[in-house]
């Protein structure tokens, strides 16, 4: 049996942060590449169509996506940037009275969920607990991380109570310390524009393709409430504000409204726009580039009055100590339901937030607590 259970005193606790990862260097941008577009979670096509597409697909997009790196100085930040949450999260957990080690998980690169088995394996960890720095559960983020980490870790013998908590997308320490950012970068917006000037919040997505949202993906419904928690934690009801979506890179129909469009939007109403990233909790390509970059370009261009934009959490304190509290009442609770493997699935509110129609949500694919043994 796998279930965490009552947290112990002495237990050697291994917090596991999943995250996508990114390349380290411009050699690494295709095998990255390779390794989302021939992911079964992105590409949902048999292995003998997905495998070479996926390959296609990827050198297709190395160009652009190297381009892009190279602004950053030929490799992404997100690796550094985790590992000091990890460090950050240590610290606010040990404040907490939780005496844990954070590992950092990649999907598609250095280090990976199966290095990162190996690494909480050899710790000797006595409790896990699963933990995407991904607000919400998306089964091309979440789902695919937890999909890797379970077969690597049955396959490393790390037999060892498990929690998963699957989402957080309207935690209130998460919406709250989100705002509290919104508000500082409100502030230098308004100092900058001129008295009066109108200024529209957009709430920028990573996108999905449509197909995914309509095989029961709970992303699109969760990012909806994440927007929802904020606006009520900034507690500015007559704050213009909208939700879009970013980053397409496939030629299928994704959710929408795109970013663009919203960005055309703002410069026929003639508002400025204060664009905050709401799927990701740190700074990479597609905040520092596509969204400091190219959509402040075409802002610019579309002749938006102003383009402003919210910085990610990365390490705020009160993110950190806000992800200390969902990690602290993830072990201890007692609603949710049991995973495959036999571990504790919960949410931050406990058990299944999602409404049933959201087939992607993990919940439906698992048993109630109480009917287990
Ligand atoms: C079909 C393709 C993709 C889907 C679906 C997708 C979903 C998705 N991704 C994130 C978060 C991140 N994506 C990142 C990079 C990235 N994502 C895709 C494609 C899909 N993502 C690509 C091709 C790339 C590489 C960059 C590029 O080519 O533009 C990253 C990391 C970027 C970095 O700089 O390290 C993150 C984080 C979410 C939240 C999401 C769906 C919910
Ligand atoms: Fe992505
Ligand atoms: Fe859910």
């Amino acid at each position: 049996m796998n279930e965490a259970g009552p947290p112990g005193p002495r237990r050697r606790l291994a917090v596991v942060l999943f995250n996508l990862g990114g390349p380290d260097s411009p050699a690494a941008v295709r095998p990255f590449l390779t390794n989302l577009f021939t992911d079964p979670a992105i590409l949902r096509l048999p292995a003998i169509l997905r495998i070479p597409l996926g390959r296609f697909v990827a050198a297709r997009r190395t160009k652009a996506a190297t381009e892009n790196y190279a602004i950053l100085g030929g490799k992404s930040p997100l690796r550094e940037l985790t590992e000091e949450q990890a460090r950050a999260l240590e610290g606010a957990m040990a404040e907490e009275g939780v005496e844990a080690r954070c590992f950092v998980a990649m999907r598609y690169w250095h280090p990976f969920t199966e290095e990162a088995v190996q690494q909480v394996r050899d710790w000797g960890a006595e409790e896990v607990l699963l933990l995407p720095l991904y607000p919400q559960f998306s089964t091309t983020t979440t789902g695919s991380s937890l999909t890797v980490w379970h077969a690597a870790a049955k396959k490393a013998g790390l037999s060892v109570p498990t929690t998963t908590l699957c989402c957080w997308h309207s935690d209130e320490g998460y919406a709250g310390a989100t705002a509290a950012i919104i508000r500082k970068a409100l502030t230098e917006a308004r100092a900058a524009l001129p008295e009066g000037a109108k200024l529209r919040l957009l709430f920028s997505a990573h996108g999905l393709p449509e197909t995914i949202v309509k095989q029961g993906d709970p992303y699109q419904w969760q990012v909806e409430r994440s927007a929802a928690a904020v606006m009520a934690a900034l507690d500015m009801p007559e704050l213009d504000h909208a939700i879009c979506y970013q980053s397409r890179v496939t030629p299928q129909k994704w959710l929408g409204p795109s970013t663009e469009e919203e960005i055309a939007r703002a410069a026929t109403d003639g508002t400025a726009i204060l664009v905050c990233p709401i799927a990701f909790v740190s700074e990479h390509s597609e905040t520092l580039v596509e969204l400091d970059v190219e959509y402040r370009e075409l802002a610019e261009h579309k002749g938006v009055p102003g383009y402003f934009r919210v910085p990610a959490q990365n390490s705020d304190p009160a993110f950190i100590r806000a992800v200390a509290a969902l990690v602290a009442h993830a072990r201890t609770e007692t609603r949710g339901s049991r995973d495959a493997a036999g571990g504790k699935l919960c949410s931050f509110a406990g058990g299944r937030q999602c409404p049933k129609a959201h087939t992607g949500c993990p919940h439906s694919a698992a048993q109630p607590m109480r009917s287990a043994a």
